[in-house]
């Protein structure tokens, strides 16, 4: 299990960023993470990952990853647990990959270490997952720099080494927000197989995805969980201000999707 207890994040001038956030994720489950932009959720998965600039720290708090602190470890060891047991699907996914190296050398360097494969049976594996997540042209996609890649196929290609490295737990943060419909459909799909043995993080304003995907959801507004619900009840019967404005844009959207549709 991943439990976030009582996290507290402050910029060091002293303004927080995070306020007390707890929240838990365990095998076989999907948590939805939505709110405001700017509330925290990026924030939070990246503390998480030890991932976070050097101006903002952890005041209060403990992140529990199968019961051992990662607060106490050194950012190596806390680096080294997080990339061995929890994979990332980043919202900016140019910044997840280094931009001087070949696709080719950072996917197949990424799947030797948590595989164990040598080079002939990662670059297998990498062609395999590739497909997996739609990228069939798997040659251009390996002789590539990420800059010679959409962000679309870029967060796809994040999905494809989670497939390929397997890690327990999975921190998702608006995996969809580059995808086109029909790639978006693919991903949600592959994370609904995927989270059978894993844990997924799923941060996103896709209501429809995180009705399919997640049972419960959280909301944040400035750095705090606000309210917490099974997803349809967070739709039907929204409690705070932001989450019942979120619902009611979501049920507009829909409404106007319904009538393109229908025209169409
Ligand atoms: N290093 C930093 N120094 C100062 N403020 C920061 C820093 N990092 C993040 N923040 C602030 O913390 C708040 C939360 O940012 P965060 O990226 O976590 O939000 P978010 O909920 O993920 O937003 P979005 O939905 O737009 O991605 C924002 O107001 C942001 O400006």
């Amino acid at each position: 299990m991943l439990e976030i207890k009582n996290l507290t994040v402050k910029v060091k001038n002293n303004t927080p960023i995070l306020t007390d956030v707890s929240l838990s994720i365990d095998e076989g489950t999907c948590i939805g993470l939505t709110g405001a932009s700017g509330s925290g959720k990026t924030t939070l998965i990246k503390s998480i990952m030890g991932m976070n600039s050097g101006d903002l720290e952890i005041t209060q708090g403990q992140i529990l990853l199968d019961g051992d602190n990662l607060l106490i470890h050194g950012a190596k060891e806390r680096r080294a647990l997080c990339g061995k047991t929890i994979g990332f699907i980043p919202q900016n996914p140019m910044t997840a990959f280094f931009p001087h190296a070949k696709m080719e050398r950072q996917i197949i360097e990424t799947l030797r270490m948590h595989t164990g494969l040598d080079k002939k049976q990662a670059y297998a594996l990498a062609e395999n997952v590739l497909r997996q997540v739609n990228l069939t042209d798997t040659k251009r996609v390996l002789s590539a720099y990420p800059g010679e890649l959409s962000g679309g196929m870029l967060q796809r290609i994040a999905m494809a080494l989670i497939l390929g490295t397997k890690p327990k737990y999975v921190l998702a943060d608006e995996p969809t927000s580059a995808l086109d419909e029909a790639n978006r459909d693919l991903l949600l799909e592959l994370l609904r197989k995927y989270q059978k043995t894993a844990a997924i993080l799923f941060i996103s304003h896709d209501t429809e995805a995180m009705k399919a995907l997640c049972p419960i959801s959280h909301v944040m507004e400035c750095g705090k969980i606000i309210e917490t619900q099974a997803t349809e009840q967070l739709f039907i019967h929204p409690q705070q201000p932001w989450t019942k404005r979120f619902a009611e844009a979501a049920c507009h959207r829909e409404e106007v999707n319904w009538k393109w549709t229908a025209l169409n």
